[in-house]
C-alpha cells in the first residue's frame, strides 16, 4: 500500500468554529479552534488516497452492499448511480471533511439522511465511512447515509438529555495515554480501559514522558501498574521529548488500522500525535498566511494520516468522553473485561450475587488474602460498579420523566378532545 500523502494547500476562511457540535462549555483546546476553519477549500483535490489507504477493506465492502440493499428505492434513483464511499475526516455542526478515492469533499447530509439520523448518536462522526455524491463543480457533495459502525466512543450529550454524541467512530486501537510522572493514576487507567472495551476498540496503554523517569527500575514499576490496571493489554513507554519508545509503539499500529487517543489533559496527547504523525503543526497551531486579510492556513484534521499508512483520531470531543451506560445490553461488558481478574476470581465465589463483602466462601476476599489480588482492584471495581449504577439511574429516572411528559402531553390531548366532542 503506498503511503497516504497530503498534497496541495488548504485554505481556510474564519468561522466559529466549535468542533463539539453542541452549544456547550469547551475545553481550551477547543476554545483555541474557535477561529479556525474548515469550510473553504480552493485546492479541490488536495488530498489524494485510495479507498484501501483509508482502511476499507473486505468487511467494508459488504456493509456498503447491505447498506446500499437498504435504501429506499427513490433514493437509489435519485443518487444510486453516483454514490461513492468516503470516510469523514472533521466534523463541523453537521457539515463533513469527507476523504473519498482521490479527493476531498465538504459534505452535507441530504434531506431524506437527516429524516434517518433519528438521535444525535446517528449522525456522522470522525472516523466514520458515509456514502457520498460527489458535485465536482464545487468540492461539494452530498451525503446519503452511514454506514454501521464498528466501533464508537460516545459521550453524553451536555444537558438533561441522556443523548449520546458519537465522537470518533471505527478506531480499532484506543491508545490509553498516560504520564510517568505523579499524575499517574492505575484507577483512571482502569475507567479508560473500560471506557475503551465498550467503544469496541482494542486497548493498548501508552505511558509518557520516559525522559523525566529517575531510572529503569522507576520504569518496570509503572509499566507494571499499568500491565495490572488493563490486563493483557500491551503497554508501551515512550518520550516525544527524546523519541524513546516511538518506533516501537507506530509498529504496533497496523496499516490501515485507525487509533484514538484517549487519555486526561496534560498527559502529552498533542505531543504523542505530533510526534507520531511526524508533524510539527497541529490543530492549536494555525499558521498565519496571508497577514492582509488575515487569513491562517493549518493542517488541522481529526483524522489524521500516520506514515505507516494508518489513522490517527483525535478529536476535541474524545478529551470529554466519560463513562456512558448506552441501553444496548452489553452496557457493563466494558467493566467485565477491565476487571477479567476480579470476575474470574468472584466465578467462583459460593453465592452468584455474591457481593464480595462478608459472604462465606467469597473466592474474591480469599485471592484477597492469598495475596493473588490486589484489594485495590476490588475497591476500583466498586467504584466504578457504583457509577455504572448511578448513571443507570440517572438515565431512568430521564427516561420516567420524558414518559411522564408526554404522559401529561397525551391527557391534555384527550381532555381538549373530549370538551371538544362534548361541545358539539
Ligand atoms: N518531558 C516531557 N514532557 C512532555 C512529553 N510529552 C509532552 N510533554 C509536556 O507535557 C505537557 C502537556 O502536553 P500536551 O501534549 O499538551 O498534553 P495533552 O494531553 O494534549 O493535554 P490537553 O491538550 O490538555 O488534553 C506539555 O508541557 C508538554 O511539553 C515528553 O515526552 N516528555
Ligand atoms: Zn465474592
Amino acid at each position: 500500500m503506498s503511503n497516504p500523502t497530503h498534497k496541495g494547500r488548504i485554505t481556510l476562511s474564519q468561522f466559529n468554529f466549535n468542533a463539539n457540535e453542541s452549544h456547550e462549555q469547551t475545553t481550551n483546546r477547543t476554545d483555541e479552534n474557535n477561529h479556525t476553519n474548515i469550510l473553504k477549500f480552493e485546492d479541490i483535490g488536495a488530498v489524494n488516497y485510495t479507498l484501501a489507504a483509508l482502511g476499507w477493506d473486505e468487511s467494508w465492502d459488504a456493509a456498503w452492499r447491505a447498506w446500499e440493499e437498504s435504501v429506499p428505492e427513490a433514493v437509489h434513483r435519485r443518487y444510486g448511480h453516483a454514490w461513492v464511499p468516503a470516510r469523514v475526516a472533521l466534523s463541523h455542526k453537521r457539515r463533513y471533511r469527507v476523504f473519498g478515492a482521490g479527493g476531498e469533499w465538504l459534505a452535507e447530509p441530504s434531506g431524506q439522511a437527516r429524516a434517518s439520523m433519528l438521535t444525535p448518536a446517528d449522525w456522522p462522526a470522525v472516523g466514520d465511512w458515509v456514502a457520498v455524491v460527489p458535485r465536482p463543480a464545487d468540492g461539494r457533495a452530498v451525503l446519503a447515509g452511514v454506514l454501521p459502525r464498528r466501533t464508537r466512543f460516545a459521550r453524553k450529550v451536555a444537558g438533561s438529555r441522556s443523548d449520546a454524541l458519537v465522537v470518533a467512530a471505527n478506531a480499532d486501537t484506543a491508545l490509553l495515554v498516560t504520564s510517568m510522572t505523579s499524575d499517574f493514576e492505575p484507577r483512571r487507567l482502569e475507567r479508560y480501559a473500560a471506557l475503551a472495551y465498550d467503544s469496541g476498540a482494542m486497548p493498548a496503554v501508552v505511558l509518557t514522558k520516559a525522559d523525566t523517569v529517575a531510572d529503569a527500575a522507576e520504569e518496570s514499576a509503572f509499566v507494571a501498574q499499568a500491565m495490572q490496571a488493563v490486563p493483557g493489554a500491551e503497554v508501551f513507554t515512550v518520550s516525544a521529548q527524546n523519541g524513546i519508545g516511538m518506533d516501537r509503539l507506530l509498529a504496533y499500529i497496523a496499516p490501515g488500522s485507525t487509533v484514538v487517543l484517549v487519555g486526561s489533559s496534560g498527559v502529552g496527547k498533542s505531543t504523542l500525535a505530533n510526534a507520531l504523525t511526524g508533524s510539527t503543526r497541529m490543530a492549536t497551531q494555525a499558521v498565519r498566511e496571508d497577514d492582509n486579510r488575515g487569513r491562517h492556513t493549518t493542517t488541522h484534521r481529526e483524522l489524521m494520516a500516520l506514515p505507516n499508512g494508518s489513522w490517527l483520531i483525535d478529536t476535541p470531543g474524545m478529551r470529554e468522553v466519560g463513562l456512558t451506560t448506552g441501553t444496548d445490553e452489553d452496557s457493563g461488558l466494558g467493566i467485565t473485561q477491565t476487571f477479567q481478574d476480579v470476575e474470574s476470581f468472584a466465578e467462583h465465589c459460593r453465592y452468584r450475587d455474591c457481593c464480595h463483602e462478608q459472604e462465606p466462601g467469597c473466592a474474591v476476599n480469599t485471592a484477597i488474602e492469598t495475596g493473588e489480588l490486589e484489594p485495590s482492584r476490588l475497591q476500583a471495581y466498586r467504584k466504578l460498579q457504583r457509577e455504572l449504577a448511578y448513571a443507570e439511574r440517572r438515565e431512568n429516572s430521564q427516561a420516567r420523566r420524558v414518559m411522564n411528559e408526554g404522559a401529561k402531553k397525551l391527557s391534555k390531548h384527550v381532555k381538549a378532545a373530549q370538551r371538544h366532542k362534548t361541545k358539539r
